[in-house]
């Protein structure tokens, strides 16, 4: 969709004289006529109100603005080298509120918000209690709005409606360059910071490693790591903690399902902690290559990871194992079209980082769902023992509804991935906003999944809400979207469904989870949402 802008209209009201404040440089402003660069500071005519105004460019963007003190006045429509002949005038907006003034006749609004900390922008709101924030800048401006992240302005939207037009993005407005500004210094080419027609293409080649065949493959192996696991190194009795347990199981079965290698210790540490190392590092506000720093450990993760990718290149094509990396290689479109070894390569560093995290918390996470909510805990239990302790196959997971709700309620209070990024490919309306070209827009799922108007006791765990009868997030189409919406919905959905089954199937049928009563996990927002205190729980043998 785009702006509706109006003519430029020759009766509009004109006023305004002389001097203002500086510009800030960064209030953008639709579609103006162009004026001379001598302009900058030349007074406007006519002023009504007797203040002096002066019109001003806007560096970014090469736009007039007319300022006074804390103020949008207008937008120049009209100017000579010396001086400005026409500016729009219904435009008075305190600028430190608006993201930028909406085009004269458009009808359009916009968005509230502001700068927040000057240095810093939202960077402690976002990794410090992403929730409350959230649903605070929800209350004060509504479902939609702005504030500084990495120098720059970003939209923040919550609202189902706006949501789902931004992933569903029927007009094509916006790409998801937002991403590649963010993570591409380490996920370049990944599916998910492709956009339109070249996104579709690589994503339908990629899709053929995750047929119902396949998956049916992925379900055999995963089974059989997480028994041998468990058995061979979980404790059956015992305080413990859960999260970083969770990941290395999540993070063995994913070596083996993604990579289809049986690696020794040493290297597979090694190859995890590149693994690890990256998203932490893509999401880091020091980006710079100091020893020790987050920034420098990602890099050589990265080094470190696409050099045993590229190693492995022709092994993979000689054979035909049922791991994603041999599905990848061999991948073939309709019309045969293959990926060159630099894409598999960066398909599957991004592929990895996609999977691993998200998986480890869904999971995580649940054991305190099961811990903490022991009805739940007895009725998966009960599921489990029903269909016995045999190899699983994917039509038994249609009956662990329980641990289906389970995982459907912790990713709606925490969703692993807590944020879709995209940018404006041109001026266009969301909803009744109005955004600029170039806007960074930042869709959080775990505002939507929390607004009051929609659920009951938002922040009350309760899986029960997504049974048959209940079913608050079929309310609205995308209200509930952990896994996205639109064409870059989660590829992997069905994926981490299996895992999850699989993974918590074993652990009930063999053991009972226990928190100290009261317990509540206190949640890191870092790069990826993560238990900062890993989880402690007790374990009771079944
Ligand atoms: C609980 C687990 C998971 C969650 C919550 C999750 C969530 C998401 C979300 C929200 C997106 C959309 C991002 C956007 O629109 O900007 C996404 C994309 C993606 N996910 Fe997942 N994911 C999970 C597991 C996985 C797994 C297991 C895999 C791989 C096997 C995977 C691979 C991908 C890929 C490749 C994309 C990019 C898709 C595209 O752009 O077309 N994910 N995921």
């Amino acid at each position: 969709m785009s702006v509706p802008t109006a003519p430029l209209d020759p009766s509009a009201d004109t006023s305004g004289d002389a001097p203002t404040s500086p510009s800030d440089g960064a209030v953008a402003a639709p579609r103006p006529r162009p004026v001379g660069p001598s302009i900058g500071t030349g007074p406007v005519d006519r002023a009504r109100d007797g203040a002096r105004h002066t019109a001003r460019r806007v560096r970014a963007t090469g736009r007039f603005l007319v300022k006074a003190p804390g103020q949008v006045l207008g937008v120049v429509r009209e100017a000579t080298p010396s001086s400005v002949v026409s500016w729009t005038r219904d435009i008075a907006l305190p600028y430190e509120h608006s993201l930028a003034a909406p085009p004269v006749g458009s009808g359009l609004r916009p968005v509230p918000g502001h700068a927040g900390d000057p240095v810093l922008g939202c960077i402690r709101d976002l990794t410090g209690d992403r929730v409350r924030w959230l649903m605070e800048s929800n209350e004060r401006f509504g479902p939609v709005f702005w504030q500084q992240l990495a120098g720059r302005r970003a939209v923040f939207v919550m609202g189902p409606d706006e949501a789902g037009q931004i992933l569903v993005n029927a007009d094509k407005d916006f790409s998801n360059d937002g991403w590649q500004e963010l993570i591409g210094k380490f996920f370049d080419r990944g599916l998910m910071l492709l956009s339109f027609q070249e996104h579709l293409d690589h994503r339908r080649i990629m899709q053929s490693a995750f047929t119902p065949k396949r998956l049916r493959g992925y379900l055999e192996g995963m089974d059989r790591r997480i028994s041998a696991d468990l058995d061979a190194s979980w404790p059956t009795e015992g305080p413990t903690t859960l999260y970083q347990r969770m990941k290395d199981l999540a993070m063995r079965v994913a070596a083996d399902v993604f990579l289809g290698v049986e690696l020794d210790r040493p290297s597979r540490d090694h190859l995890l902690a590149g693994f690890h190392a990256q998203p932490r590092a893509a999401t880091e506000f020091l980006r710079m290559d100091l020893p020790g720093s987050l920034w420098g450990r990602g890099r050589n993760g990265y080094d470190d990871v696409t050099r045993w990718l590229r190693s492995q290149l022709d092994d993979k094509r000689a054979g035909d194992g049922d791991d994603l990396f041999s599905a990848m290689v061999h991948a073939r479109d309709d019309d045969g079209s293959a990926f060159t070894d630099e894409e598999i390569v960066r398909h599957m560093n991004f592929m990895w980082f996609a999977a691993h995290d998200t998986t480890t918390l869904a999971m995580a996470m649940m054991a305190w769902g099961f811990a903490a909510h022991p009805e739940w805990q007895e009725r998966a239990y009960a599921e489990s023992a029903a269909l016995g302790d045999g190899p699983l196959r994917p039509e038994d997971l249609k009956s662990l509804t329980a641990i289906e709700l389970v995982m459907n309620e912790v990713m709606r209070l925490w969703p692993p991935v807590p944020v879709m990024v995209r940018q404006a490919v041109r001026d266009t309306a969301l909803g009744d906003y109005y955004i600029p070209e170039g806007t960074w827009i930042a869709v959080m799922n775990p505002a939507t999944h929390r607004l009051p108007e929609y659920w009951t006791d938002p922040d009350t765990f309760d899986p029960g809400r997504f049974e048959e009868g209940r079913e608050e997030h079929k309310q609205h189409k995308h209200l509930y979207y952990p896994f996205g919406a639109g064409a870059h919905k989660c590829i992997g959905f069905a994926f981490a469904q299996l895992e999850t089954k699989a993974m918590w199937h074993r652990l009930l049928l063999t053991r009972r989870f226990e928190v100290a009563p009261g317990y509540e996990p206190e949640m890191g927002w870092k790069a990826l949402p993560e238990p900062t205190d890993d989880l402690p729980v007790t374990i009771h043998p079944r």
